[in-house]
């Protein structure tokens, strides 16, 4: 029986015509083209460990879900105007070690790469409302790059056995992710979009520059998650990043 296992990034323009749209992500970031922008001020990320609440498989990736009713967990400062209400968090990775980030530097790709997902709750009253605007997702990008292994992403990968097939979800509370952000907080940012269907052309993304670390045998962990659901046939969720999109003329600032 030949294994069906969902079609990938090529085949999302035909449903999702904005695949070929002008602020599409992620990008490779070409460091000798970013910009220096002195109006870019420090991100000041500011989140409560009481707002963490399930660990979730939702097929394409692994996300910590966060209480998004009250503005408890908030991103501000960097090239945001307004706060920014900290949702959920996930993770992109590779069948290898060698690729696995989405965004790439000057054409290296890491082997994966964490996604902290916020949306604008001074301008509008939902997630699901907000990224459908131009202006309506935050969104942060660590680069997890091989070697030591790391204790805070332990947290998170000692769970993945419990949530191995699509749909499972766990309670996952009193946990920070600014204990997965890098020493330092400097940045590139630029418009662009989410990278995995609807795609929408909603987030404003802010890539770290400095990656944090992870081993293989974490990431092993991730791939071990399936991207199907209890009634279907087993398939490992092998990688789940979209290549590079076109700039179009894009300007990357830095910090
Ligand atoms: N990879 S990413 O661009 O950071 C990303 C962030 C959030 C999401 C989750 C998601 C965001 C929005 C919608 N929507 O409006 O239908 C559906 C799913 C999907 C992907
Ligand atoms: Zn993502």
């Amino acid at each position: 029986m030949l294994l069906q296992c969902v079609a990938g990034p090529a085949h999302w323009k035909e449903v999702f015509p904005v695949a070929n749209g002008d602020r599409q992500s992620p990008i490779d970031i070409k460091t000798e083209e970013t910009k220096y922008d002195p109006s870019l001020r420090p991100l000041n990320p500011n989140y409560d460990p009481a707002s963490a609440k399930i660990i979730l498989n939702n097929g394409h990736s692994t996300s910590v879900e966060f209480d998004d009713t009250v503005n408890k967990s908030v991103l501000t400062g960097g090239p945001l105007s307004g706060t920014y209400r900290l949702r959920q968090i996930h993770f992109h990775w590779g069948s290898n070690d060698e690729a696995g980030s989405e965004h790439a530097v000057d054409g290296m790709k890491y082997a994966a790469e964490l996604h902290v997902v916020h949306w604008n709750s001074e301008k509008y009253s939902s997630f699901v409302e907000a990224a459908r605007q131009s202006d309506g997702l935050a969104v942060m990008a660590v680069f997890l790059k091989i070697g030591e292994c790391n204790p805070q992403l332990k947290k998170i990968t000692d769970r993945l056995d419990t949530i191995r097939i699509k749909g499972k979800r766990a309670l996952f509370t009193n946990f920070d992710p600014s204990c997965l952000l890098p020493k330092s907080l400097d940045y590139w940012t630029y418009f662009g979009s989410l990278t995995v269907p609807p795609l929408l052309e909603s987030v404003i993304w802010i890539v770290l520059r400095e990656p944090i670390s992870v081993c293989s045998e974490q990431l092993a962990k991730f791939r071990s998650l399936l991207s199907t659901a209890e009634d279907e046939v087993a398939c490992c969720l092998l990688r789940n990043y979209r290549p590079p999109q076109p700039l179009k003329g894009r300007e990357v600032r830095r910090n």
